[in-house]
């Protein structure tokens, strides 16, 4: 079924889960959402209800809902849609991985559990096994994100064996730091044709010199474009343009990092680059303040990702 499709590579977007002022899944932006990462980003693939989207503050209808707008909307339009199934309750998971099927999904990712936690690989292992199982015809990525899990697991351990307990197993999703663990989940994996998906934006650069085949990212929504063409520049082997694209972009994200970045600050950047208004975040997120708004947005028209004419009327209003 799905598994003749080609293998998970480049930008994949962190979509934003869109909401109204009092907190409700605003589904009525998603096709134009879809549009615009295609037409305005060059970005053709999206992981759906991770971080970014809130996935862990959403009912499990409103996950399913939510996947399913994406799916809809992007039907002819993007290239590979993966949804984020991964919940504390192996049930709730197991759910969203077979209704992921149902929805023609191109693939289901899954983090550790995060409040009883898996000690050892193999524990984890069969979690995600158990998964996994629930959509067998899905390609199944391994979500590593261990400042947000506190599962500490190194994914080079994970990865050793893997494709003998999961079969789906076709690739991992790595947000830390660590480029040690990174390269070597690379280098001991060679013969595999798995996606080796990096999630730290700021840092794609030196994770594609390690072997990255592809990133994922809250940032791609917006400096798809820009992240584009350094990966352009990195696969003509112009080294010193390519880290000038990722200092550029460092610097954006090295900005609002001291302002204080996450989440709710994505949410806010996205209705101002893009003017279609993502709304507030949920508690226990908090909106993003006035101020940072502002500050970003004169950061990003200095380092010109962002010009008047991109700035569509009344997105100011929307951020506020
Ligand atoms: C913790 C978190 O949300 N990480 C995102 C993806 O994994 C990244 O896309 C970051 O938002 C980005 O690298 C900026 O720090
Ligand atoms: C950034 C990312 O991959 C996520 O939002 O899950």
């Amino acid at each position: 079924m799905a598994f003749p499709k080609k293998k998970l590579q480049g930008l994949v977007a962190a979509t934003i889960t869109p909401m109204t002022e009092n907190g409700e899944i605003n589904f009525s932006v998603i096709g134009q959402y879809v549009d615009y990462l295609v037409k305005e980003q060059g970005v053709k693939n999206i992981f759906v209800n991770g971080t970014t989207g809130e996935g862990l503050s959403l009912s499990i209808s409103e996950r399913r809902q939510v996947a399913e707008e994406w799916v809809t909307k992007g039907k002819d339009k993007l290239d590979q849609v993966v949804i984020h199934v991964g919940a504390l309750s192996l049930k709730e998971s197991q759910e969203l991985a077979q209704h992921a099927a149902e929805i023609g999904a191109d693939g289901i990712a899954v983090i550790a559990p995060f409040f009883l936690k898996p000690w050892t690989k193999d524990i984890l292992i069969n979690f995600l096994k158990e998964v996994a199982a629930a959509a067998p015809a899905l390609p199944f990525y391994y979500y590593h994100i261990p400042a947000l899990t506190g599962v500490k697991i190194r994914a080079e351990e994970l990865l050793d064996g893997i494709q003998d307990k999961i079969p789906t197993f076709r690739g991992l999703k790595f947000s830390d730091t660590d480029l040690l663990d990174f390269g070597q989940c690379v280098d001991q994996n060679r013969r595999q044709q798995f996606a080796f998906l990096f999630g730290v934006d700021e840092q794609l650069l030196s994770a594609l010199v390690m072997g990255a085949t592809g990133a994922v990212g809250s940032t791609y929504n917006y400096l798809g474009k820009k992240t584009n063409q350094m990966l352009e520049a990195f696969e003509r082997k112009d080294l010193s343009l390519a880290l000038n694209y990722q200092f550029c972009i460092q610097r954006f994200i090295n900005f609002v990092v001291k302002l204080g970045f996450g989440v709710s600050q994505t949410k806010a950047i996205m209705t101002l680059v893009s003017g279609i208004p993502m709304g507030p975040p949920r508690l226990p997120l908090q909106k993003a303040s006035r101020e940072f708004t502002d500050s970003a947005e004169a950061k990003l028209k200095s380092l010109d990702f962002l010009s008047f004419a991109d700035l569509k009327d009344g997105s100011l209003e929307a951020s506020s």
